[in-house]
């Protein structure tokens, strides 16, 4: 994972900056991103909520390096005295390039007609960026994800919705009675609806297909549990702690079965959906 490289860039060189929360890093975020120069830098207000790409996972997503203000750090701060706070950090600030929909200052009070009036350089404005008329904001990309819409999801984000875990030890009975599954510990990343994932997994550096179970073991020890099986590879030894899964689509809920052998069947029926997405 590329980790946020801002603390060795030099600040003088930054000349122009993107302003907000950019959790996910979705195509609307990428086109105020495109507007930035060669000597550009993202600032990225922390509010402490993002899901998406929370705050340690969201450099991948860039060439610009991000710098991160907590909003508790700023919040009291007035228009005047934020943008005096960004041009003392960046003392070469020429451009600043935000949304229609930007606000900043205390009780976000300032709209970007103010920002024009405050900041002496020039001030780009990107009106508000759709996808089939719907417009592109990151609560909307939760909102498909919760749902279960992945492919919606994905078209916002302009990649495939990924999320980080930990490598935890399961039940142990996967292998014996079902399938081998990698099973996940997911700390901050909004996980999406219950149920069953075309995906694909990154385990020591190597992306593989897979599908992907999310939800309640119901027909088993009932346990919440993310798991991934890995398409045609028996006995994968995961050595790194962390594993990433890549959602693609969604092919089912989650059920609850009356025996292991009808969840095993159900199982091979899902891994045959994936198999014919991927072969
Ligand atoms: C593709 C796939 C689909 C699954 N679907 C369900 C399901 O619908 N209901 C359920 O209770 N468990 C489901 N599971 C979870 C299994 O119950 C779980 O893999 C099994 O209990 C083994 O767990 P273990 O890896 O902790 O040993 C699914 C697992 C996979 C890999
Ligand atoms: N659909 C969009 N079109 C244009 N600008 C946007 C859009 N969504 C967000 N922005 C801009 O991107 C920056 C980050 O906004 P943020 O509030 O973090 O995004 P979101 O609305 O997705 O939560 C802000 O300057 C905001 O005005």
């Amino acid at each position: 994972m590329k980790r946020s490289s801002s603390i060795l860039i030099n600040k003088e060189n930054i000349d122009s900056i993107a302003i907000g929360g950019f959790d996910g890093m979705h195509i609307a975020h990428q086109e105020l991103f495109n507007n930035l120069s060669q000597n550009g830098a993202i600032i990225s207000i922390e509010t402490g909520y993002a899901s998406l790409t929370p705050k340690n996972y969201r450099q991948e997503y860039s060439r610009f390096p991000i710098f991160y203000y907590d909003l508790q750090n700023i919040k009291e701060l007035n228009g005047i005295e934020f943008i005096k706070l960004l041009k003392s950090d960046f003392k070469n600030l020429k451009k600043i390039v935000v949304g229609f929909d930007f606000c900043f200052g205390k009780n976000r009070a300032c709209k970007v007609d103010d920002l024009k009036k405050v900041f002496d350089g020039e001030v780009v404005i990107i009106s508000e960026i759709k996808l089939d008329n719907f417009p592109v904001h990151s609560r909307y990309i939760r909102e498909f994800l919760l749902n279960g819409q992945i492919e919606q999801a994905n078209r916002f984000l302009g990649k495939e919705y990924k999320i980080y875990g930990k490598h935890i030890i399961g039940q142990g009975i996967g292998k014996k009675e079902f399938v081998a599954t990698i099973n996940l510990s997911i700390d901050e990343f909004l996980l999406p609806q219950n149920g069953v994932y075309i995906s694909k997994t990154i385990v020591d550096d190597c992306e593989y297909n897979s599908i992907s179970f999310l939800g309640h073991r119901q027909t088993t020890d009932g346990n919440f549990a993310v798991e991934t099986h890995i398409l045609n590879v028996d006995n994968l030894e995961v050595k790194d702690n962390i594993v990433q899964i890549k959602f693609i689509k969604q092919i089912r809920e989650n059920k609850k079965f009356d025996s292991f052998l009808e969840l095993k069947n159900e199982i091979l029926n899902d891994i045959n959906i994936a198999k014919k997405y991927f072969y």
